[in-house]
């Protein structure tokens, strides 16, 4: 017999498990313990050792071991020891830059890792996907992507997209009845529900009959191969990069070496010296610094509450140009607290904070009881009872389960002293649920002496053309114009002070007659309207100015009233008094090219339904704009996927919604939002600094060898000094400058194109510039100390390889500021200033420690030749120092 043969009985018997209660903690802790979590077996990732030898893998790498092992065999074994050991080393640096992004990587995977929500010992509770166990008693929302298999046991239009098991892309309605046949398919055992699927709509509840690799996901087993991480924008274009640099530094190599086999050269020297040249001129590490840089940037964001979840979102982060956000709990602090009440004969203020039972009524500056005033009353119970919230006292604090909204009305009615036994006898027999579509809830209602009635509660401008009737103290009368009027003008003043408006109605129903969902939303009695506060979070406005300045344009977008919108977006300083506030049912009617020709004047987008997002999206791409969007539900998916930077809550969001997403606010915050864009700008500027420190000195060590050979020198750098240069001059540094920080205007300037290029603004010229500089002051010391004379060359190499380093040394402040070496203060950074120091504790080691002299090629220099390499060394970095450039 299978699952879906049994009735849900006998299927928690079978397993062990009170539906009601669920598995004790114990019990699950012993399942998870036996069985195993729950988790499907990806491909095998990679192993360390697999990851150390790839750091040997490259061409160029290869080709100078070979050499060596050749001048190893021709007696060279000083040179060949030394090089040897300094390619070793280079690939063990190499292996822990990788593998600390993989680690980094892996530790995001785990943060943006499913959860479930389980019943543990009568307690709903979110725990880990993996951490679900057979017997478990789980439910499920829309937008879920469900962690187990499933026998369901209680559903409400539960209806779940199977695409990823059957293929099958409509969505499947589920049901509990047992299923008499044998042998069904997957996509029919309609009360069942299956690991990876999605919830699309409704809710239901069941209990999990399969974990891991024992569910029909894990049949699969083709689905199973791990997905490759895909390389981000910038990392693609600097393999591209890469490519012509490869081939630029071979062809220069290869022009060193001729030329100096031309001049006299040995050829063995030179080959030697032109595949050292090769590997250290080849940029071939700096994708992967790249991506520590950006694996970097990502814990930094985690620290300030931002998930990524794709590394190229690092990237695009820093060339947003418009966020559009939503208000409710992103911009606003999603605690609603009614403030004012009134019913077509009085009006009422409410007194008390946020969920607090505390607090009552006011005519004016005068306390009342509004249990004496009947249609007040009616309003707070008949809110109270359309109401799925529920507030609770728990250590010291009121506490709300579900929907703020109906949580501020539940509190209302609350100061009311309406009592949870007063609700308890009324009996919801139907319920229309509430969604962003329909801005509206239902619920038909039986009463003590079976009288059955409905009330509805939703936005007041979508209730009113279902009104015919009002409720005075006398009873109901009909609607006129004169009421409507008077309705209208309380929304707009509500609204004006930033109120959220609900409006409540009823209406009684005939016995033995029939009511579709339609039929009960129509001819509705007016009781009241709610106005209520949701104040903004109180970062959001620092972050909204601090965007402005950034060139950044913010935009709300809201399913609320459009006054209320434009209250708190005017309080917020989100829009200038003229910025103009569209509304959904205007957006339905423009013209996708009529939208985006206004859409640079809009502020504020209110009354939408999530579907308009992503004509929103577009619109602003449409104007080149890099567009940011933020969501939660399953509907707001398409349009975060559409945006160039999809962002979806940690709290509130749905699966779906973080599927699609690429960025995932912790604490829901638009604060956050810009942090998170500060700090991807600043890890793009960090990734300028290494590029142009790594590709200069790359210019350097080629140029000097060039000139050399075009003015018929020695060779002023051996082979193994130029890959130690290459080892610790240019490694070090490099890294310490991806850990900088940001220079203090990245947030006071114009977002950066998406299709810059890696040598924009400037970078190629000062790339080609400082190497060509340092490139010649190492020649002219080498010259200058030569003099001509053979005796005196390893003194001449030994002070070329010193002004070599020295000059990338200092050429590296230079680096870390767009504007000048001068603009910032050079100990600002930790790291720098110790890889500096060790650099130069290095090298001083190679030159002076003298069982090393001999394998480096060094030999000892005075304090005045000290003089002149820090002279000379400083020449390129200062004398652009003073220019703009
Ligand atoms: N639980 C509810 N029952 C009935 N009506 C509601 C409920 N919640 C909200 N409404 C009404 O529906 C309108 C839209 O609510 P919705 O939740 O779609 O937007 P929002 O949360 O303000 O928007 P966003 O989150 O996009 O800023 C509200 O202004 C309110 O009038
Ligand atoms: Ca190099």
């Amino acid at each position: 017999m299978k699952w879906y043969q049994y009735n849900s009985e006998h299927v928690a018997r079978k397993l062990a498990v009170d539906i009601r209660e669920g598995l004790t903690e114990k019990q699950a802790g012993e399942r998870l313990k036996k069985f195993g979590p729950n988790v499907l077996e990806e491909g095998k990732g990679v192993s360390w050792l697999m990851l150390f030898f790839k750091q040997f893998q490259d061409f160029m790498v290869l080709v100078l071991l070979a050499a060596t092992l050749i001048s190893g065999l021709l007696g060279e074994y000083v040179d060949a020891i030394a090089i040897m050991a300094i390619v070793l080393m280079n690939g063990v640096l190499g292996y822990f830059q990788e593998s600390k992004a993989e680690k980094s990587l892996a530790k995001l995977k785990e943060l943006s890792a499913p959860q479930a929500n389980v019943l543990r010992g009568g307690q709903w509770k979110k725990i880990p996907s993996a951490d679900v166990v057979v017997g478990d008693v789980i439910k499920m929302a829309s937008g879920d992507r469900i962690s187990a298999d499933v026998r369901l046991v209680h559903v409400k239009g539960l209806e779940i997209e199977e695409s990823a098991l059957t293929g099958e892309s409509l969505p499947v309605t589920k049901n509990v009845h047992e299923i008499g046949r044998e042998d069904v398919e997957v996509g029919d055992q309609h009360n069942m529900a299956f690991t990876g699927t999605l919830v699309t709509r409704g809710s239901g509840t069941g209990v999990v009959v399969g974990v891991g690799m024992e569910t029909a996901m894990g049949q699969i087993a083709s689905l199973l191969v791990s997905t490759e991480r895909v390389q981000t924008p910038l990392e693609r274009k600097l393999a591209e990069l890469g490519k012509i640099l490869i081939i630029t530094a071979l062809i220069l190599t290869a022009l060193v070496v001729t030329l100096g086999v031309y001049q006299g050269h040995p050829l063995y020297n030179m080959f030697l010296a032109g595949v050292s040249l090769a590997v250290a001129a080849i940029p071939e590490g700096l994708p992967a610094i790249v991506t520590v840089a950006l694996s970097l940037g990502v814990q930094r964001m985690i620290k300030r509450k931002a998930i990524v979840r794709k590394l190229s979102a690092v990237e695009t982060l820093g060339c947003a140009s418009v966020i559009c956000s939503d208000k409710t709990g992103t911009m606003t602090e999603n605690q609603m607290t009614v403030k004012q009440l009134f019913t077509i004969e009085d009006t009422l203020t409410v007194s008390g904070e946020g969920y607090d039972i505390s607090g009552g009524f006011y005519e004016g500056d005068q306390k009342v009881n509004p249990n004496n005033l009947p249609v007040m009353q009616q309003m707070l119970l008949y809110g109270a009872l359309c109401n799925n919230a529920s507030v609770t006292y728990k250590n010291d604090r009121y506490v709300l389960d579900g929907d703020p909204t109906e949580g501020a009305l539940l509190v209302a009615a609350k100061k009311a002293s309406i009592t949870p036994e007063m609700l308890s006898s009324y009996k919801i027999v139907h319920e229309i649920p509430f969604d962003s579509d329909r801005k509206r809830m239902s619920v038909v209602i039986e009463d003590e002496q079976s009288r059955r009635f409905v009330i509805t509660k939703g936005a007041p401008d979508v209730l009113l053309p279902r009104i015919q009737y009002v409720r005075t103290e006398a009873g109901h009368v009909p609607l006129k114009a004169r009421d409507e009027e008077k309705i209208n003008r309380k929304v707009h003043t509500m609204a004006d002070h930033a109120l959220r408006t609900i409006a409540v109605c009823c209406k009684p129903l005939k016995q033995g007659v029939h009511y579709t969902d339609v039929d009960l939303e129509k001819d509705l009695v007016f009781i009241g309207l709610t106005g209520m506060i949701d104040p903004p979070r109180k970062e959001v406005k620092q972050a909204i100015l601090e965007c402005k300045q950034a060139g950044i344009k913010t935009v709300m977008i809201t399913g609320d009233h459009a006054k209320t919108a434009r209250a708190i977006a005017l309080d917020l300083d989100l829009m200038p008094e003229d910025g103009r506030v569209v509304e959904g049912s205007e957006l339905s009617r423009m013209s996708e090219q009529h939208l985006a020709s206004i859409i640079d004047d809009v502020y504020v987008f209110a009354r939408v339904t999530p579907e308009h997002k992503l004509k929103i999206v577009k619109a602003f791409q449409n104007q080149g704009h890099v567009v940011a969007m933020t969501g939660d539900g399953v509907n707001d998916a398409p349009a975060i996927k559409a945006s160039d930077i999809g962002i979806s809550m940690g709290r509130t969001g749905t699966d779906v919604a973080k599927e699609a997403s690429s960025l995932i606010l912790l604490d829901d915050n638009f604060a956050t939002i810009k942090s998170a864009i500060h700090e991807g700008r600043n890890i793009y500027e960090n990734i300028r600094k290494f590029i142009r420190y790594l590709l200069a000195s790359n210019v350097g060590e080629i140029l000097v060898m060039l000139f050399a050979m075009l003015l018929a020198l020695p060779l002023p750098l051996v082979p193994v000094q130029i890959l130690w240069v290459n080892l610790v001059t240019d490694g070090l540094p490099a890294m310490a400058l991806g850990l900088d920080k940001s220079e203090g205007n990245v947030m006071k300037q114009p977002p950066r194109s998406a299709k810059e290029g890696v040598f924009a603004r400037g970078l190629g010229f000062k790339i080609v510039s400082r190497g060509i500089m340092i490139g010649l002051v190492t020649l002219i010391a080498f010259i200058l100390a030569y003099q001509g004379q053979e005796e005196r060359l390893l003194y001449a190499q030994t002070i070329a390889f010193s002004t070599l380093v020295m000059a990338q040394l200092i050429h590296v402040f230079d680096c870390r500021s767009e504007r000048s070496v001068f603009a910032r203060n050079p100990f600002g950074n930790f790291y720098l200033i110790g890889a500096v120091i060790s650099s130069v504790v290095l090298l001083l080691i190679v030159i002076y420690y003298e069982p090393l002299q001999g394998p480096f090629h060094t030999t000892d220099l005075a304090l005045r030749d000290w003089v002149g390499i820090i002279g000379l060394s400083a020449i390129p970095t200062l004398l652009w120092g003073f220019s703009k450039k």
